[in-house]
């Protein structure tokens, strides 16, 4: 398993954030993230994990720095990784030409086809390898309480991996997440993109594994989702949201709020921000 490089720490809330860095097999790639852990964390009295995926152009700062998480988490006895929204420095060609696709637009797959497959790996990142190197690190963290939460394209990020992986998160919430990415613009292009669909289904098969809405369709169990959506949103207006493909599934456990007047920043976000880390922490601690 890969040393965690640190790269820079600063007190905040009741604890610290913690960049770090290593070489992730997922990727092919060196990563970074950032790490909030509460001062009560310790290898003999771990607290539960919250991901927080970020979305299109962001990195592992954005949320961390612009959230408002921390104050809460710190509160709660809570920790959150903070990943990175793609890999960086892939070389792949025209990765950095269009801010929907490439660098800072992972989507957390895993991609499939020949010119993205060796590095566009951000599902096994954040499901599986991120989760085994801090594991291995012992910075005090309970990997049997795991939560997952994100924002717009991240927001698709955490309820697609929610929804794919029963069990292994208790809770998923989401600000303005793309809810049905294989029918919407930055979906089908990242998808198209991405992913070799060798079915000829519409749309493909391979598609529909990283569709929410499609993926509720079919969820066992109880789900815990909370997703919150401003009316004034542009890329709501614009069709990239679709929140209602996910309420006209009618699974119980599933709650969308649309909040009046709110927009797709991170203002929006800061002022759900407590709410929705007390919506995990109900579950993380149970
Ligand atoms: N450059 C884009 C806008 C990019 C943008 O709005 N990104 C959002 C996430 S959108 C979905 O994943 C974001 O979180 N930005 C960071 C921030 O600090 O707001 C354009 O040209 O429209």
């Amino acid at each position: 398993m890969p040393a965690l490089e640190k790269v820079s720490s600063n007190r905040v809330s009741t604890g610290s954030l913690t960049k770090y860095k290593f070489p992730s097999s997922s990727l092919s790639l060196p990563t970074q993230f950032n790490l909030f852990v509460p001062s009560s964390a310790s290898p003999s009295s771990p607290v539960p994990v919250l991901f927080y995926l970020a979305g299109l152009t962001c990195n592992e700062d954005t949320g961390a720095q612009k959230g408002a998480f921390l104050n809460k988490a710190g509160e709660e006895g809570i920790a959150i990784v903070f990943p990175d929204t793609s890999p960086r420095g892939a070389g792949v060609e025209g990765e950095d030409d269009d801010w929907q696709l490439g660098t800072g637009a992972g989507f957390y797959l895993n991609a499939t086809s020949e010119k993205w497959k060796k590095h566009y790996n951000m599902y096994d990142l954040v499901v599986k390898e991120l989760p085994e190197v801090l594991k291995e690190a012992d910075l005090g963290l309970d990997f049997s309480r795991v939560s997952i939460f994100g924002h717009s394209m991240g927001g698709h990020g955490a309820l697609s991996i929610y929804l794919k992986n029963p069990g292994q998160y208790k809770s998923s919430s989401a600000f303005a997440p793309a809810c049905n990415p294989s029918k919407t613009p930055w979906g089908v292009n990242a998808f198209t993109n991405y992913l070799n669909a060798v079915t000829r289904s519409s749309p493909p098969s391979e598609w529909l594994q990283y569709d929410s809405s499609h993926l509720l369709q079919s969820f066992k169990g109880d789900a815990h989702i909370l997703v919150d959506v401003g009316t004034e949103d542009d890329f709501l207006k614009k069709g990239q949201l679709e929140p209602k493909t996910l309420e006209r599934v009618g699974k119980e456990g599933v709650e969308v709020r649309m909040q009046e007047g709110f927009d797709h920043s991170y203002y929006f976000i800061s002022t759900f921000a407590p709410e929705h880390v007390a919506f995990h922490a109900k579950y993380l601690k149970a």
